[in-house]
Parts: structure tokens; C-alpha cells; sequence
């Protein structure tokens, strides 16, 4: 008779809340076990007890363009460190702040600051205060990003609207909404096909061009970092249609699109990114807040016009 030895992982006790809990489960739902409704309940409440309205637009700052909350009047700011079970951004250009008030008529909530899965979190922990801001009222997200340009015809400075994305830690197996699905926040299966709302981008087009803003509309690719890419990793992101390229934003717009936010998502392009082995340059975090902050107005001038023309027709 052979005797069995076990290995560390049968002999790793199921935790006692079953075998749900156990020691295979994926990242994602623990996380999503833990931010249950109840808990997005109570920091809503949380939230609702230190600010009395009701926010209709919620924004989520990119990299270097958290200076769109000073724009916001009658202004309420909560640091993410006082709120119960919030993370904190430890990415230089992200402060840790939600700011609530009045932007161009319409009352909003902003993230000034958002988090990465580079810093450590999951996607779940990454996008879970988008149910936070849905369920505080918000009807309409506006995600801005820092990314790097992988269409040849992009120039630093331009500015994308997101059509579309490429979700590369999703088609690896790691979706934000991967666990038990509480219908309360939205179906099994959400469609994402429309994540991006057609009616918003072309709203924002006849915005951009009363500025005289040349915009530009493309395929974001969401990747996982902290690394910038490789040259083969570029010149196949390009091949599968990508237009930009960056480290957050499409959890957060997986998680949107479930509980029924309609979005729209704006990537500045603050850097080129390297196409063939003769290139000497390579993108660095200190000039994409640079860029992002140069260019920061122009971004700002479009959400504030975009929510004007929201609060005037809704539909
Ligand atoms: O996507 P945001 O947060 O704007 O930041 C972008 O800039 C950082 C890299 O420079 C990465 O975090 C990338 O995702
Ligand atoms: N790659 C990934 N993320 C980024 C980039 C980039 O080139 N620029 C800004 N965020």
C-alpha cells in the first residue's frame, strides 16, 4: 500500500466560509466578496451623510489631469483615506481625493486620482468606486486617461476619443467582475459591445469642433504595466487596431457598462510610442504628466462644454 503525502495545498485548510473561500479562488472574487452590496451601501452611505446632493456626472482623472476638480464650485472634498475600505493612489499625478460640487450646472462627483493593478490592486479593487458613484446617483461617467500613441498618425498633445477598447487583462482571464454576480449591481453577462456611448462621442465631436479642436477617435488598449511596451507588443497592438495604449481605464469602463453608467472616455496622448529598433527614445512617467498638464486646459474646456450640453438635453 503506497502511502499518500499531502502537499502543501491539500493540506491548507478550507477557509471556514466554505470552499468558495478556498485557496483557488481567483483574486477578483475575493475582492468581490468582500465590496459586497452592503458594503457599497454603507460607504455610499457613508458619503451621502458628509454631502447632501446628489451627483449626476461622475469623472475619473487620468494621469496629471486631476487639475479638472478645481474647476468644480461649492466644492466638498473627502480624501479616499477617510472613507471606509477605499484604496489610496500611490502613482506620482494622482492625488487621492473625491471631490464633490457644481460643474458647469450639473452637480458631479471626480476621482481625482484613480487606481492601477501595477499598484497592486485587482481589477475589481481598481473599478469597484465606479459602483460607489453609480450608486450615489451618477447616470453619466466621463474616464479620462494619459496614453501612449500606437497609431503612426498620432502626435503628442492629440487628443482621443475612445471608441472602443482592447481589454488585454480581461482576454487573459481577469475581468473585474469575475466572482459571485450580485444581480442588484447588474446582469451575469453584461454586453460591452456599446460601453462607449455613440450618442456622447458625437456630442463631444460637435463640441471639439466649435473649439476648433481637431479630435481624435480610436481604439484604446488597456495592458497592465507598470513596463511600457515593447516594441513587438506595439506593432501588435497596432496590428489587432489599436490607436492607444495605457494602464487603466477599461476595468473601470467594464464595471460602468455593468451597472448602466453611460460613458464616455477621452485619452490624452502624451507620448509616441516606439516602433522599430533604431528609435532611441522611450516613454517616461515624468513627461506624460508633463504633457498631460500642458495640455490639461484644452481636455478641461471639452468635459466642461460636454456637461453643459448634457444638463441642456440629457438624451
Ligand atoms: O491611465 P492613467 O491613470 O492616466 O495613467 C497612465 O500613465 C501611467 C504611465 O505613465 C500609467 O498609469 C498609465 O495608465
Ligand atoms: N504605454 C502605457 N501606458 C501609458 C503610456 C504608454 O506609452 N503613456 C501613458 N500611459
Amino acid at each position: 500500500m503506497s502511502h499518500h503525502t499531502r502537499s502543501p495545498i491539500e493540506s491548507t485548510p478550507i477557509a471556514e466560509s466554505g470552499p468558495s473561500a478556498s485557496v483557488g479562488e481567483h483574486p477578483n472574487a475575493i475582492t468581490n466578496r468582500f465590496y459586497t452590496y452592503e458594503r457599497v451601501q454603507d460607504i455610499v452611505s457613508f458619503i451621502q451623510n458628509i454631502v447632501p446632493t446628489k451627483p449626476e456626472i461622475a469623472i475619473i482623472c487620468g494621469s496629471g489631469l486631476g487639475g479638472l476638480a478645481e474647476l468644480i464650485t461649492d466644492k466638498i472634498v473627502i480624501p479616499y483615506v477617510d472613507i471606509p475600505h477605499f484604496p489610496r493612489s500611490t502613482v506620482v499625478g494622482h492625488r487621492s481625493n473625491l471631490v464633490f460640487g457644481v460643474l458647469n450646472g450639473l452637480y458631479v462627483v471626480c476621482m481625482q486620482g484613480r487606481f492601477h493593478p501595477y499598484e497592486g490592486y485587482t481589477t475589481a479593487t481598481c473599478a469597484f468606486p465606479v459602483r460607489v458613484m453609480r450608486m450615489l446617483g451618477a447616470h453619466t461617467l466621463i474616464v479620462t486617461c494619459a496614453a501612449g500613441g500606437v497609431n503612426k498618425g498620432y502626435s503628442v498633445g492629440d487628443i482621443m476619443l475612445i471608441k472602443d477598447h482592447l481589454n488585454f487583462p480581461n482576454l487573459a482571464g481577469n475581468n473585474p467582475l469575475i466572482g459571485h454576480n450580485d444581480e442588484r449591481f447588474g446582469p451575469r453577462f453584461p454586453p460591452v459591445g456599446h460601453a462607449y456611448d455613440r450618442q456622447y462621442l458625437s456630442k463631444m465631436k460637435q463640441i471639439a469642433s466649435k473649439h476648433s479642436v481637431e479630435l481624435r477617435e480610436g481604439v484604446y488598449c488597456g495592458l497592465g504595466g507598470p513596463c511600457y511596451e515593447t516594441i513587438a507588443e506595439i506593432n501588435m497592438l497596432r496590428l489587432l487596431g489599436g490607436d492607444a495604449v495605457g494602464m487603466s481605464t477599461v476595468h473601470e469602463v467594464t464595471l460602468a457598462a455593468h451597472c448602466g453608467f453611460r460613458t464616455l472616455g477621452l485619452a490624452l496622448i502624451t507620448n509616441k510610442c516606439l516602433w522599430d529598433y533604431d528609435t532611441t527614445y522611450e516613454p517616461v512617467h515624468e513627461d506624460v504628466i508633463r504633457i498631460s498638464e500642458l495640455k490639461a486646459n484644452e481636455l478641461q474646456q471639452l468635459i466642461y462644454d460636454f456637461i453643459g450640453s448634457v444638463k441642456q438635453n440629457p438624451t
